[in-house]
């Protein structure tokens, strides 16, 4: 397959918008001539059921829930005056508590004012504050941001080894929709430790990001912590980032988020349009369907070439494979939907996985994107007569020239520059294109029911390794070997599991469980200490 590359067909395809700050090349997808008016009808059909989807209808019907996070930069279109309200009141409380935060009017126990924020959360409660942080931090913001975003207690141990004595002066934001999610309330549990052996109240370093009625809301409630906002059940974790969820960490920050919302509101009116060549969401979303069309396994390098871009990828991927990866449709069909997204930025992927994307298996579209401006202020001349920000954009031209001549297929999204505005766009722009896609496809992109699979695994775990503890305590500095403890505990079927339980209770202290190690180590005996 040749791709078919021209400056004819470059213009031709162009999207452009001046406004926006964003430019959309789709020519070097190698569609045909017919593509669109072949997708017409499709496109009609999907544009239908996008206005009901932005007029409160049940577009996520497995959970009988609205999808709304188009409201959240728009709350004029939320189906009752009570949602939009509520969405108004939050933006004006995040901005009143950011500013009462910086003047210190709320501050710590000990009465010195806030100077960092420490995030607890998973997944879509923390990769989009996270991403935008990342994206638009600067020297001068008004809060150095900390995350902890797993269970993982040396990473815990890291984070606030980094904080250290500034702890006093930290507002903890902890942030769960659902509020019962097993990694943020861990790490909450252990930075509550962390301030009552400093002798101070958790409770009054704290915030909480959660749905009214979840066990988090409870807990912050009954523990008087500083304040609780809310997050809705018609926002999905991965589209959450312009709820509490992003602007509250945002706004303390001092990140214009009334500027991310206007460009995230601006975007949805574009990609809201039916013209499709005039329609950025759609065109992106059409594109991932011609690539991914006949389950042809294409994945997505997202290859952003700015570093401040970095995180882009890793969000994406939860967006993208969250919402699109399914094995039923909506019809209830087995259809086995997604597309694999990775990606890291650019240059720095040229010296690592491009010699793949080169010359291995065909198997994947990049998604270029392009950043016009290279830095505040000017650029010294390196060598060549160039800047760096020069050999940053040739190294994007010349890795999508080498990867047109390989045959290789992609698309390149060029904004002018990176600050709220175009941050907005962009997570507005490829919200769009994954409803949009899920329609095309015909599937529920608002839920998650295979997440569920893993979580209730990890409960079965804890449970086994409290068997496997009980029953060892009840014979103290007595030997077992794995076949003995499981039929013990009747639990012959997971020996497997046992083994490496208990392989990591000996390597860790707290239960006091040891070993005779065996040869072969499944040989090994366990016992806890007599
Ligand atoms: O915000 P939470 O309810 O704690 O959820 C955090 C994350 O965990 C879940 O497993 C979901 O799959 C994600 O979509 C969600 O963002």
């Amino acid at each position: 397959m040749v791709v078919i590359k021209s400056w004819e067909r470059y213009k031709h395809h162009l999207y452009n918008d001046d406004e926006l700050g964003l430019l959309l090349d789709i020519s070097r997808m190698n569609f045909s001539d017919q593509f669109f008016s072949e997708m017409t009808k499709d496109m009609e059909k999907v544009y239908g059921e996008m206005e009901l989807l932005e007029k409160g209808g049940l577009a996520n019907p497995d959970e009988g829930r609205m999808v709304g996070h188009y409201w959240l930069r728009y709350p004029d279109l939320a189906p009752s005056v009570e949602i939009s309200k509520g969405i108004q009141d939050n933006i004006a409380d995040i901005l009143r508590f950011a500013e009462q935060i910086h003047k210190g009017e709320i501050t710590g126990e000990k009465k010195q004012a806030f100077r960092n924020i420490l995030i607890i959360g998973i997944g879509g409660s923390s990769l989009g504050p996270r991403f935008v942080r990342s994206a638009l931090a600067s020297p001068r913001d008004k809060m150095k941001s900390f995350f902890i975003d797993n269970t993982d207690p040396d990473g815990i141990d890291y984070v606030l080894g980094e904080i250290g004595a500034t702890l006093d002066s930290t507002l903890c934001i902890v942030i769960s929709k659902s509020g019962g999610t097993i990694e943020p309330r861990n790490g909450m549990l252990e930075v509550k430790a962390c301030y009552q052996e400093l002798g101070l109240s958790f409770a009054k370093h704290a915030v909480a990001v959660t749905q009214v009625g979840s066990r988090l809301a409870e807990t912050s409630h009954n523990e008087n912590w500083l304040k609780a906002f809310p997050m809705w059940d018609w926002v999905g974790g991965r589209t959450s980032v312009l709820s509490s969820v992003g602007l509250l960490p945002l706004a303390l920050q001092g990140m214009d988020i009334i500027n991310l919302l206007q460009g995230a509101k601006d975007c949805d009116e574009r990609t809201r349009g039916t013209d499709t060549p005039r329609n950025p969401g759609a065109l992106l979303a059409l594109m991932w369907y011609y690539a991914t069309q006949d389950q042809r396994g294409k994945q997505m390098v997202v290859l952003p070439y700015k570093d401040r871009l970095e995180l882009f990828a890793k969000y994406l991927q939860q967006l993208i494979m969250e919402s699109l990866g399914k094995e039923k449709n909506l019809k209830g069909e087995t259809v086995h939907q997604g597309i694999a997204v990775y990606g890291n930025k650019g240059s720095t992927d040229q010296h690592s996985y491009l010699q793949q994307l080169l010359e291995g298996p065909d198997n994947f579209f990049v998604t270029f994107i392009e950043v016009l401006k290279d830095r505040e202020g000017t650029s010294p001349i390196m060598a060549e007569n160039s800047t760096s920000g020069e050999y940053l954009q040739a190294f994007l031209l010349g890795t999508r020239e080498a990867l047109t001549e390989k045959r290789r297929e992609s698309i390149t999204i060029t904004v002018k520059e990176i600050n709220a505005y175009t941050i907005g766009v962009l997570i507005a722009l490829f919200e769009r294109a994954v409803s949009i896609y899920a329609l095309l496809v015909g599937i529920n992109a608002y839920h998650q029911p295979a997440v569920e699979m893993g979580k209730k695994v990890a409960g079965d775990a804890i449970n086994l390794k409290n068997k496997i503890l009980d029953f060892l305590k009840v014979h103290p500095g007595k030997t077992f070997s794995i076949p003995e403890i499981a039929q013990a505990i009747q639990e012959e079927e997971h020996q497997e599991m046992v083994f490496k339980i208990l392989l990591h209770l000996t390597i860790n202290p707290e239960h006091g469980v040891n070993l005779e190690q065996g040869h072969p180590l499944p040989e090994t005996r366990f016992f806890v200490d007599g």
